[in-house]
């Protein structure tokens, strides 16, 4: 299959990957052809950027990584540049892959998607070799410029595998018998029938991203369990017909009780985040000080909305202090009742529900070091149709935003008292996790610890000789033997008249390939030791390999034919040596070593190349 994938030669690796970009935390990678909506879900969702002002982003060059620490959502995300290939050998793709939780695959549903297809293919079955643990997302974005008939149909079609999607693109039919052919001749090849895909019909434009993320997310959550049910147990203690645990800055709901979501009360649970922010936003913060004063006594000042919204609720809200400008009296309503939207929303700094539509921000004039059990803050707002949607803040970072009957709600004291058992749970759950976290941080770095210690104390070679098949085994047991061709390859060089063979290695334990090389035959009495002139074996860049044979042999750059798999070791060209490509699974074949050899002589008077086969 032929991929749009831009040349790794063209990028340096070290331009597109930080050398540090190791972390223990489980990584979120969002993946996708180029301007299908990565960084844009990113900043979006992540970043609190406004939709419309992603049409400005520029188009990614390298992986940008963001640590999302809140509560139980502590991950990294990380938005893949689409034009690179991240499985090329010049990448290590183990570093990459290894401890990602999700792997988050996104195509522009407005284009033609056939390469994303192709490219979704390619990344779930490579990323699937290195790390069979990943959860694969497909997020068919973009989906606001579609029609509703279009969404369903697409969504149906892929829902099943990716071989029926190759349908709905826009392609005529011979094309879409050829696609669908390589497609599940791909498929059957790779054995990947097993590898599990979930869909997503997405929009930066809506409230979907937000849903699509909640879910993901959740499957990273090991806490949803017990999340889930101490939910239920609310619910059905309190008569709340629906509760979601949301992270307030995300919008992210972290958690739900088991009756089924519906997108008509998730939109209004999650838009009530952005309701209360709003109204933060325009009676701004009190000062703490102020907050005993028993009468709110509203100052007029606002707070820039920039500051406001990048806040946690809870550090906004439960400093807060409402009231009347003028008005002293602890009921005075803040703001008018107002109806847009149906939805009737008046601001009171009192916590009775007492007749009238009211929303109540409720702070209870605490200090956020020293809060009241009951004195979180809270919103209320009464729907047009009698139900009610309560929120109460669950520590810094969570809110609960429940949906009840009004009737229901007058059991306030009930449903108040059911959620403080409900915080107390969270926080023990909270608590917990972050303990056993840390325990498991420190065994991880105990057990590194005892493993070095084992290897600087055991100087014996991690791997046995077997002289019947001239391999090596490892400790893991895997068997390690010459490249079919290297034993004729060796022979050749040593036939030709001035000419040496030299090792240029990178290993942090260069006696024991030393010892490898002693070991392994060439024919029954020549060792591999035998064949090679010079060896440069130690931890560093190839360039300072060759510098040192260069000095040793007095062998000019500009003779040298240099084989390796690694493409960043090309960088050797600089020096003006002849670089070959080798391929990491055939290694240096019989074919390729002549096919050098001869284009070698042709350009060897040229200035520094790559040899291309
Ligand atoms: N209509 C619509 N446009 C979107 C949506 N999401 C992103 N876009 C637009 O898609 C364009 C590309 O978005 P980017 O986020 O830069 O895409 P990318 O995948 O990060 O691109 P590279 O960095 O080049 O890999 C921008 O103009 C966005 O405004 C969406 O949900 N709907």
């Amino acid at each position: 299959m032929e991929f749009d994938y831009s040349h790794p030669s063209e990028y340096d690796t070290g331009d597109v990957i930080d050398d540090h970009y190791g972390s223990d935390k489980p990584r979120i990678l969002l993946m996708g052809l180029q301007r299908s909506g990565k960084s844009s879900i990113q900043r979006v969702v992540f970043g609190k950027m406004p939709p419309n002002d992603t049409l400005y982003l520029e188009s990614t060059t390298k992986i940008q990584r963001e640590d999302i620490t809140r509560s139980f959502i502590d991950f990294q995300i990380w938005d893949f540049p689409g034009q690179i290939n991240f499985f090329d050998p010049a990448y290590d793709s183990l570093d990459i892959f290894e401890s990602v939780g999700a792997l988050i695959f996104v195509i522009d549903a407005q284009d033609d998607y056939s390469d994303a297809l192709s490219r979704l293919f390619y990344t779930v079955t490579s990323a699937y070799k290195v790390n069979p643990n990943i959860t694969f997302e497909v997020l068919l974005h973009k989906v606001d410029g579609l029609s509703d008939d279009y969404k369903i149909g697409m969504y149906t079609l892929l829902q099943t595998t990716i071989e029926p999607a190759i349908n709905t693109c826009h392609l005529d039919l011979d094309t879409q018998r050829d696609v669908q052919q390589r497609m599940s001749d791909a498929l059957q090849d790779a054995e990947c029938d097993h590898i599990h895909l979930t869909y997503y019909l997405t929009s930066i434009y809506d409230h979907s991203i937000y849903e699509a993320f909640s879910k993901i997310i959740q499957k990273l959550i090991r806490e949803l369990p017990t999340l889930e049910n101490l939910l239920n147990v609310l619910c059905s203690n309190s008569g709340i017909d629906k509760a979601y645990l949301f992270d307030t800055l995300t919008k992210i709901y972290i958690a739900t009780d088991s009756s089924p979501v519906d997108m008509q009360s998730y939109e209004l649970c999650s838009d009530m985040i952005d309701v209360v922010i709003d109204i933060e936003c325009i009676y701004g913060i009190a000062d703490r000080t102020q907050n005993s004063t028993p009468n709110g006594d509203y100052n007029g000042e606002r707070k820039d909305k920039g500051d406001l919204v990048q806040s946690p609720l809870s550090e906004d809200l439960d400093t807060r202090k409402m009231g009347n400008p003028g008005d002293n009296d602890d009921s005075a309503l803040l703001g008018a009742s107002d109806n847009q939207g149906g939805i009737q929303q008046t601001y009171s700094n009192g916590d009775q529900m007492d007749g009238q539509d009211s929303t109540t921000l409720n702070n209870g004039g605490q200090s956020q070091q020293e809060p009241a059990a009951e004195n979180e803050a809270s919103s209320l707002i009464k729907l047009d149709n009698g139900d009610v949607l309560y929120m109460r803040e669950v520590n810094r970072l969570l809110v609960l935003i429940c949906l009840l009957r009004q009737d229901n709600f007058e059991k306030h004291g009930l449903i108040d008292y059911n959620f403080q058992c409900f915080k107390e749970a969270v926080t023990e759950v909270f608590e917990f996790s972050q303990k056993r976290n840390t325990q498991q941080q420190q065994r991880n770095e105990t057990q590194l610890q005892v493993t070095e210690t084992q290897q600087s104390q055991d100087t014996s070679p991690p791997f046995t000789y077997h002289e019947e098949d001239n391999s090596l085994t490892d400790k893991m047991g895997e068997k390690l033997v010459l490249f079919k061709h290297i034993t004729a390859v060796f022979t050749m060089i040593q036939s030709f008249p001035d000419t040496k063979i030299g090792i240029a290695s990178r290993t942090g334990t260069p006696d024991w390939a030393r010892l490898a090389i002693d070991l392994f035959k060439v024919d029954d009495t020549t060792t591999l030791q035998d064949t090679i002139d010079y060896m440069e074996i130690y931890p560093g860049r190839k360039t300072q390999h060759l510098t040192e044979l260069a000095q040793s042999s007095g062998i000019s750059f500009e003779d040298m034919l240099f084989f390796d798999d690694e493409r960043r070791n090309s960088e050797v060209k600089s020096l003006g040596v002849h670089f070959v490509l080798v391929d990491p699974a055939k290694g240096v074949t019989m074919h390729q070593f002549k096919a050098a050899l001869q284009q070698f002589e042709r350009q060897a008077k040229m200035v520094q190349t790559t040899l291309s086969f």
